[in-house]
């Protein structure tokens, strides 16, 4: 994650969005919002149906709401609040746990910062692996995060099931799927990611679109304050737009990421997103990636490949890919895709 310099503008007291904040409005603007007409599914994952559901949603949307999720109202409400004393620290004492010596782990600008030229209207912290995790927080505010990790972990073992039954998998063929089916192999992060309110909000944006690039990432987000919006491509007759995710109710956001897109042979889409920010709400946002472990070569699941065309992504690790979008970033999962055979 890149550091934040000394000369670190700070956001929770600004009057104005400085030059190093606005984005153009091309930018910002590159696509229409939606109006009232574009809902994205909200699932019961514990109906019967579920898993025909998740399938259907990851197909079309790569995103969907979770209820019965089984996250417990009061863990999530500590982990909200366990953000708040985080980023309401002075800069120096956060800073004081900014990454080091090659760790993700720590307080910062969003990861993909780097990639853009203006600056985005938030900051978090990484918690990447539960050791890196427990002393970069522990640090600065108290908190029983091994819980949290342990629910979250659970919740994505729930949803790998539910894809890989809808996907129609016998129990070899689950076997290719690793640590779809090993979850204690699976390597996992947390992102807290605040939003403080903004004076421009026209001007700026909180974090700029993106695609994640784990298996799944499952978001927890502050009742009220919207901000999420996912890109809905629409199919030749329309154009794209970008959909408010707003908060409900006892639900969790759950969206595909460019790995689960390339494992699924491209039937999971992996959404383009971004956080818009506003003028009232500080708003805080605690993301769970969950991918494969940093050996296993994710490629297409043989059953979902026509043999004919073959398989439409190289096998990749997950370090082998988040090298390569240091490199394109929102080219890299076309970069590692099969020129189409005639
Ligand atoms: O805060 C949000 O709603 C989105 C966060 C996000 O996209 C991320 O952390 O990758
Ligand atoms: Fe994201």
């Amino acid at each position: 994650m890149p550091s934040l310099s000394k000369e670190h503008f700070d956001l929770y007291s600004a009057f104005h969005v400085p030059e190093t904040h606005a984005w153009s409005s091309s930018h910002l603007h590159d696509h229409p919002i939606a109006g009232d007409g574009a809902t994205i599914p909200v699932i019961d994952i514990s109906d019967p149906d579920a898993a025909s559901m998740v399938g259907g949603a990851c197909r079309s949307w790569g995103v969907f709401y979770a209820t019965s999720h089984g996250i417990p109202a009061d863990l999530l409400h500590q982990v909200e609040s366990h953000a708040r004393r985080l980023f309401s620290l002075p800069l120096h004492r956060k800073l004081q746990t900014a990454p080091r010596d090659g760790s993700l782990s720590g307080y910062g600008r969003p990861p993909i910062s780097a990639f853009f030229p203006k600056l985005m209207w938030s900051e978090g912290f990484t918690l990447a692996g539960h050791d890196d995790h427990l002393a970069v927080t522990s640090q600065l505010s108290p908190f029983d995060s091994l819980s949290f990790w342990k629910e979250m972990k659970k919740l994505a073992g729930r949803l790998f099931r539910l894809l890989i039954i809808s996907l129609g998998l016998d129990e070899e063929e689950m076997g290719q799927v690793g640590p779809l089916k090993e979850l204690s192999q699976a390597a996992d992060a947390i992102q807290l990611n605040s939003y403080p309110t903004c004076p421009e909000p026209e001007r700026a944006i909180g974090m700029a679109a993106h695609t994640d690039s784990a298996f799944l990432t499952v978001l927890h987000q502050t009742d009220g304050a919207g901000g999420l919006q996912v890109l809905r491509d629409q199919d030749e007759s329309e154009s794209a737009r970008w959909v408010d995710v707003l908060p409900r109710p006892d639900c969790l956001v759950v969206n595909v990421g460019d790995l689960l897109h390339i494992l699924s042979n491209g039937r999971f889409k992996s959404v383009r997103h971004r956080a818009v920010v506003n003028r009232a709400d500080h708003r805080i946002s605690a993301a769970y990636f969950i991918g494969p472990p940093a050996h296993m070569k994710v490629g297409s699941i043989t059953k979902l490949v026509d043999m004919r065309t073959g398989p439409m992504y190289r096998p990749v690790t997950w370090p082998e890919y988040l090298g390569i979008r240091t490199r394109l970033f929102d080219k890299a999962l076309d970069s590692v895709k099969f020129q189409e055979k005639n």
